[in-house]
């Protein structure tokens, strides 16, 4: 199962993180720049080949450090289809070094357009005798709002395909709790009915850690949400995006842990990504000072945790 492959990229690198690939012009270095710029133009295909550049710098320098990539569509879309090539080959280059990648995409639509939305993602198309993969992403981030036939045809994908999902329960932004926290006739929470549904799709993806295929998205700037839902959904694991630039920290995310320091993983992006500016360091060392805080952002969450252990 999918997320068993993250678990033991997780304790393999002792690291319960992610690193958030969501680069914007600003964040790259100006050599990067001028090289991708010099052979073809200010121009969509300069800016996605100035990414692509970027992102195997950090890929490079992460990879054994971190155990998964986390690239957010939009970043690439920005750039037309010269960026959403380079969000392909970003994807390709991070697994061939070993990385698991969520793919970050935040789909969802009726059953028959999520069919498609899982088989581009997670699984593979015929063309005529063939069936190339189109991104080849191990997990993809879904949106429930539609309900269960907008999740159902990503778990028969997944099943197929040893892949995994990760559903939005409770999103890091400050107007989450606008619908997420309303509450039903019953007493529960939109979120945690959400989570519930969780479980249940879960079932279909069983894990030998403990934990389904199927994971909720909790944000770190939700801690006490982040521990009510651990204690109540005891199969579900966690991506908790909101560490750093939202201004979550290690003691915000402790709470997503089991006992075995497992059943989540820790997105950050700026600030791994823009490291390199904001400790003023020369623009060529813009890898080696991402890799420098996501080394302080692991040791900082398994400080906090007391380390991991196999279950
Ligand atoms: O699904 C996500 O990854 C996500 C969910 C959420 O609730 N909040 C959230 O910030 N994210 C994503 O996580 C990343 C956070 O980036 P930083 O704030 O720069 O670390 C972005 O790619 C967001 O789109």
């Amino acid at each position: 199962m999918a997320l068993d492959r993250l678990i033991e990229g997780i304790l393999e690198c002792k690291n319960p993180t992610v690193a958030g690939l969501d680069p914007k012009l600003d964040y790259i270095p100006a050599f990067l720049k001028e090289k991708a710029f010099a052979q073809y133009g200010e121009t969509l295909e300069g800016a996605a080949a100035a990414i692509l550049e970027f992102n195997k710098g950090l890929i490079d320098a992460l990879c054994g450090i971190v155990p998964a990539i986390k690239p957010q569509c939009a970043y690439y879309e920005l750039y037309g289809w010269q960026g959403v090539k380079t969000l392909h080959e970003t994807i390709v280059y991070a697994k061939e070094k070993g990385m698991f990648v969520i793919t970050d995409g935040k789909r969802n639509d009726i059953g028959t357009t999520m069919q498609a939305y899982a088989q581009a993602h997670l699984g593979s198309v015929a063309v005529g005798s063939q069936t190339p993969e189109p991104f080849g992403g191990d997990a993809l981030t879904v949106n429930p709002y539609l309900g269960s036939d907008g999740v159902t045809p990503l778990l028969d994908v997944c099943k197929a395909q040893d892949k995994g999902i990760f559903i939005l329960v409770k999103t890091s932004n400050p107007s989450s709790g606008e619908l997420q926290d309303q509450v039903f006739e019953s007493g529960e929470t939109l979120y945690s009915t959400v989570g519930g549904l969780c479980e249940k799709w879960g079932e279909a993806l069983p894990g030998k850690y403990g934990y389904s295929g199927v994971g909720a998205v909790v944000g770190a700037t939700y801690p006490e949400q982040l521990r009510e839902l651990r204690r109540s959904l005891p199969h579900t694991f966690f991506l908790v995006p909101g560490y750093g630039a939202q201004g979550g920290g290690a003691k915000d995310v402790a709470p997503a842990f089991d006992q075995n320091g497992l059943g989540a993983v820790i997105n950050a992006s700026r600030s791994i990504m823009t490291a390199w500016k904001k400790n003023g360091v020369p623009e060529q060392d813009y890898a080696k000072e991402a890799a420098k805080e996501a080394v302080r952002m692991r040791d900082e969450i398994v400080g906090e945790i007391g380390g991991l252990s196999r279950p």
